[in-house]
Formats: structure tokens, sequence, C-alpha cells
């Protein structure tokens, strides 16, 4: 079985491995680039959803494979609250498309701000972590959990979700 995933972030990629690793399923996978067409930083859950589905999507145009994978990364005003969001989607050959939502929390007022000025998650990250790259390891999630749940391991959750929808609708053992 081979698994296309729409991105070449080493996060996502390590918790689309590790999902198929964990339900028993051995498959190769490959990263390419997907176009998500949505905002580089969606704003709310149905952004960021259709950014996952489109990548999804794209995936298989890109690349040949038995299974389309898009995850993306937003944000979302709850209650005048800003919080972590995520979304996965999934895509067979023959067109089926399965969706699944990932963990979310608050943010601090210095990414809100950073938010309402235009900014994207990930920069804004590293400046409130004073380090590189936060959005390839342990994410925001990450850092607001106090590492208990990476990024890789909230994404792995989602393709779990992904995974064992598919495998209900399709008698897959
Ligand atoms: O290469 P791609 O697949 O695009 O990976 P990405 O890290 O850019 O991830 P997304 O496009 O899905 O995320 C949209 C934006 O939100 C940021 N982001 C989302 N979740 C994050 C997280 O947990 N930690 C840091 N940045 C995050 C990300 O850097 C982007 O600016
Ligand atoms: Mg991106």
């Amino acid at each position: 079985m081979k698994i296309v995933i729409g991105t070449t972030n080493k996060a996502k990629i390590s918790a689309v491995r590790e999902a198929f690793l964990k339900v028993g399923i051995m498959a190769e996978f490959h990263g390419v680039e997907a176009n998500s067409l949505v905002s580089a930083q969606p704003l709310n859950d149905e952004e960021t959803v259709k950014g996952a589905i489109n990548r999804a999507k794209d995936t298989l145009k890109k690349e040949q494979g038995d299974l389309g994978i898009g995850l993306e990364g937003g944000v979302k005003w709850v209650n005048e609250t800003l919080y972590l969001c995520n979304w996965g989607a999934m895509v067979t050959r023959s067109g089926h498309l399965y969706t699944a939502t990932g963990a979310g929390l608050p943010l601090p007022p210095e990414i809100e701000m950073g938010i309402k000025k235009g900014h994207e998650l990930g920069p804004l990250m590293d400046v409130y972590t004073n380090q590189k790259g936060i959005r390839h390891h342990e994410g925001a999630i990450g850092i607001f959990t106090n590492g208990l749940i990476t990024r890789s391991d909230m994404f792995e959750h989602v393709v779990i979700q992904l995974i064992g929808q598919w495998q209900r609708e399709n008698s897959v053992v």
C-alpha cells in the first residue's frame, strides 16, 4: 500500500507513519508539496478542514497512490479566545473522503496579538519560544501542553481517526 501525504513537514509525515504502524498496516509513505488552496494561516474550522481536504485531493493528483492524506493546522476564535485547531482528511483512489479533527487549546495573548496583526502561527511560536522551526518539532501544542502532546502525537491521533473510518467502511481488518 502506498500512502501519499500532502506536506514535507517532518512532524506531519512522522505522524502518518506512526499512525499506520500503530494500527498494523504496512505501507510506503511519500510526502509531496500539495496545494491547500486556503490562506497560509487558516483562521477557522471551515477554512482549516478545507485546507486538509484540498491537500488530500491534490496529493493523489501529484503522485499515484492508494490513499492521499492532508493535514492542516489553523487557529479559531471561540468565545473571544483564540484556540489552536487541527484537521485531517484522507481520500481513496475511488474518491471516498474521510475527515477528522484534532486537539486544540487556548493560545496566549502574545500569540493572539500577532495573529490579529496578520502573522502566521509558525513564526510567532519561534519568537515566543526563542527557538527555530517549532512547527517541525513539538509544535504549539507541544509547547502549551508542556511537552505532553507533540504536534506529531496530535496528528497521529487525527490519522488514526481517518484510518478507523476508512476501515469500518471497507471492512479492512
Ligand atoms: O509544510 P506544511 O504542511 O504547510 O506545514 P505547516 O507547518 O506550515 O503547517 P500548516 O500549513 O498546516 O499550518 C498553518 C499555519 O499554522 C502554523 N501552525 C499550525 N500548527 C502549528 C503548531 O502546532 N505549531 C507551530 N505552528 C503551527 C504553521 O506554521 C502555519 O503558519
Ligand atoms: Mg503551511
